[in-house]
């Protein structure tokens, strides 16, 4: 698995690379750089990296400029590059910001990087405020987010303008992203969206583009990534959290059942439209679905399609608790950050108790309904379904 946390790191780190360049408009301005603090490793590095890119409010170009001075000094060290020409404004600001550190040492503006992240965080995150989706990523870019804070380790899907669909790169990317989490020294995990959506369900044009005579092969593929995402969550050791920020459709409601806590916005809706979109169950809700509810409660949810509201699906075991949209985010994070304070350890060990028992059968029923999807994925049920989606004509 050393590869797999090796491409995560790369992965983790070209990704934030980009964000402290999106520096725009700025005027110049004087820096003022703290003394050297505690040294903070190359991980707090890469993780307040990550977090710039989850901060809520914009910071302001001033902050941005201070956050890319530390950021070229942290990696390459004191600015030796020519100034850029006097009408180049923008690289010019830039220019100045770096220059201002002098000789400041590389591990120093590292600290200085995490700790003006860190406060930007904290202020961002006491204010409540929900940023746009349009003012967050370039769409199609970092589409995953994964910070580590607080005992707790923290996927964020990031395609808000898709609302947060999966994308193939992104089924992988959660995978290794829960394989890293598994061994971090978190406590907790969670999972949430970035947006007004908490996740849109499996990307729908995964199914265009197929070049004729791949079909089966794609399907056949398709099973098998399906069969091991949903693998992941089944053997997560750790306590894993869904933080489910706005409506949820397809697999990620029917992944919930192998979460152990599910907490929700009163503004999230729960929604398996597996027969209008001619396909099936997935994400073992098979099983887990009519155990939480009822066979007949779970059929008009995996069957009929009835879309819940978070409070019905917290009275159908669910959802863990409901908050009010205006206070989810601050009364769901002071508990997590509560929780994850307990020791590690006990947290682990109990939850295997608690769903070791079951794993084997889950396995098998992850086996069956990625295999009976595959087959679905050929039906001609489905594939009207998909022309119906992209041509606009239907929406769920
Ligand atoms: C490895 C393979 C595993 C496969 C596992 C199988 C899983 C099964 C499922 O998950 S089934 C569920 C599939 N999801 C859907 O059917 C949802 C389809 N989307 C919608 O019905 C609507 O978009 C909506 C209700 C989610 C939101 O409607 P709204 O009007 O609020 O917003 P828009 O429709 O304008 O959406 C904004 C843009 O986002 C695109 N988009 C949203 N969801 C998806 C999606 N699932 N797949 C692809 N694209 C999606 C939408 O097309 C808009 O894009 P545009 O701005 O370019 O038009």
């Amino acid at each position: 698995m050393a590869g797999v946390a090796g491409r995560l790191a790369r992965r983790w780190c070209s990704g934030a690379l980009r964000s402290p360049l999106q520096v725009t408009r700025f005027p110049a301005l004087q820096l003022h750089v703290c003394g050297p603090a505690m040294r903070a490793s190359q991980k707090d590095f890469e993780n307040a990296m990550n977090q710039v890119k989850l901060l809520k409010k914009d910071p302001g170009n001033e902050v941005k400029l201070k956050l890319y001075a530390l950021y070229k000094q942290a990696t390459e060290g004191p600015c030796n590059v020519p100034r850029p020409g006097v009408l180049d404004f923008i690289n010019k600001a830039k220019w100045d910001a770096w220059h201002a550190l002098g000789s400041l040492p590389k591990e120093t503006a590292r600290q200085n990087y995490v700790d003006l992240v860190s406060s930007l965080s904290a202020s961002s995150e006491s204010s409540g405020q929900v940023t746009p989706a349009a003012d967050r990523k370039q769409p199609g870019s970092d589409a995953l987010v994964v910070t580590s804070q607080d005992g707790i380790t923290t996927i964020t899907l990031n395609r808000p303008d898709k609302k947060n669909a999966l994308t193939p790169q992104m089924y992988h990317d959660i995978m290794l992203a829960l394989e890293a989490a598994s061994k971090d020294d978190s406590a907790i995990t969670v999972l949430t969206g970035n947006g007004d959506y908490y996740c849109s369900g499996n990307d729908l044009t995964n199914f265009t583009d197929i070049p004729p005579g791949e079909v089966e092969e794609r399907a056949r593929s398709g099973a098998v990534l399906l069969r091991d995402f949903v693998d992941c969550f089944i053997d997560f050791p750790k306590p894993l959290v869904a933080v489910v920020n706005g409506p949820a459709v397809g697999i990620s409601v029917t992944l919930l059942g192998l979460f152990d806590v599910v907490y929700a916005t009163d503004r999230a809706t729960f929604h398996t439209p597996f027969s209008h979109l001619g396909q099936s169950p997935e994400g073992c809700s098979s099983y887990t679905f009519p155990k939480m509810m009822g066979p007949s409660k779970a059929t008009e949810m995996l069957v009929f399609g009835k879309k819940l509201t978070a409070r019905e699906a917290c009275t159908q075991g669910l959802v863990t608790e409901v908050f009010p949209d205006s206070t989810f985010q601050k009364e769901v994070w002071v508990r997590l950050k509560a929780y994850s304070k307990l020791p590690p350890n006990a947290m682990r060990i109990s939850k295997q108790v608690i769903r070791n028992r079951e794993k084997e059968k889950l396995h098998a029923i992850n086996a069956e309904e990625s295999s009976i999807l595959q087959e679905r994925w050929l039906s001609d049920e489905c594939m009207n379904a998909i022309v119906n989606f992209l041509s606009k004509k239907a929406k769920l």
